[in-house]
């Protein structure tokens, strides 16, 4: 069906300017599939944008972590999507369960942003994804639905979008979705897609798995029919992040 693979790489909120580059020139030195096979986005802290940006090689791009919901102006500590156009930062990523829960960040706060962030020419990768409670209750399809149409609603095209299911439960605990586990609620995401936005947005958004992925799980999870890609956390700082990109083959 043609979606090219995608595997993000999100630092979160860690490392050094030495760390930093010590990442980079792993990265920069690492032998992987071309960039007409998959697509390689790295998201350092803020920080760090201008330094990664400046000595990554160039078929890697960078992301940023998050932006402010609107125009720029008086809001300390923030950063708006106009900042990281001017800067060439082509990607950022937003709703991730960190901010949803850490700061409140609603389904509505993020379908906004996501839309303004689009709007100023960004692309986006767009993170949904249930709790173990809300897993355990039975209403994961129902969670992760109501989060995509938050940004559905707002959005005038999914061409700048990438979608990531992220289960919480599967967040930094090391405890991996089962490719079973993946697929089905990918496949249901697809389907949310086909029925609420168009066969043709279905079948071509790229929706990408992250929670616990790393070198060893990958690739089975890499297999299954409807997972594009990956968002890695952890494994995203060390060398087996290779492996993950190289899973896209
Ligand atoms: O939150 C994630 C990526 O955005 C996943 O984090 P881990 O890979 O550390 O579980």
């Amino acid at each position: 069906m043609g979606r090219k693979f995608f595997v993000g790489g999100n630092w979160k909120c860690n490392g050094t300017t030495e760390e930093v580059k010590k990442i980079v020139s792993m990265l920069n030195d690492a032998q992987v599939p071309s960039g007409d096979v998959v697509d390689v986005v790295v998201s350092p802290p803020f920080v760090f944008l201008p330094l990664v940006q400046s000595s990554l090689r160039s078929n890697f791009h960078v992301a940023a972590q998050n932006c402010w919901v609107r125009k720029g102006g008086a809001f300390t500590g923030e950063v708006s999507a106009e900042m990281l156009v001017n800067l060439g930062i082509p990607w950022v990523i937003i709703g991730h369960s960190e901010r949803r829960s850490l700061l409140n960040e609603s389904n509505e706060f993020i379908g906004d942003k996501v839309a303004y962030a689009l709007a100023q020419g960004l692309k986006v990768i767009a993170c949904v994804g249930e709790t173990l409670e809300q897993r355990e209750s039975g209403s994961t399809l129902e969670v992760v639905s109501a989060q995509t149409k938050a940004i559905a609603d707002k959005i005038p095209s999914w061409d700048n979008v990438v979608l990531a299911y992220e289960p919480v439960w599967a967040i930094g605990t090391g405890k991996v979705a089962t490719p079973a586990q993946a697929q089905e609620v990918h496949a249901e995401l697809r389907k949310w897609l086909h029925n609420n936005v168009s066969a043709e947005v279905a079948g071509s958004a790229r929706i990408i798995y992250g929670g616990s992925v790393n070198g060893a799980n990958c690739k089975e999870l890499a297999g299954q029919p409807d997972l594009d890609g990956f968002l890695v956390g952890g494994a995203s700082l060390k060398p087996e992040f290779v492996d993950i990109i190289k899973s896209a083959v």
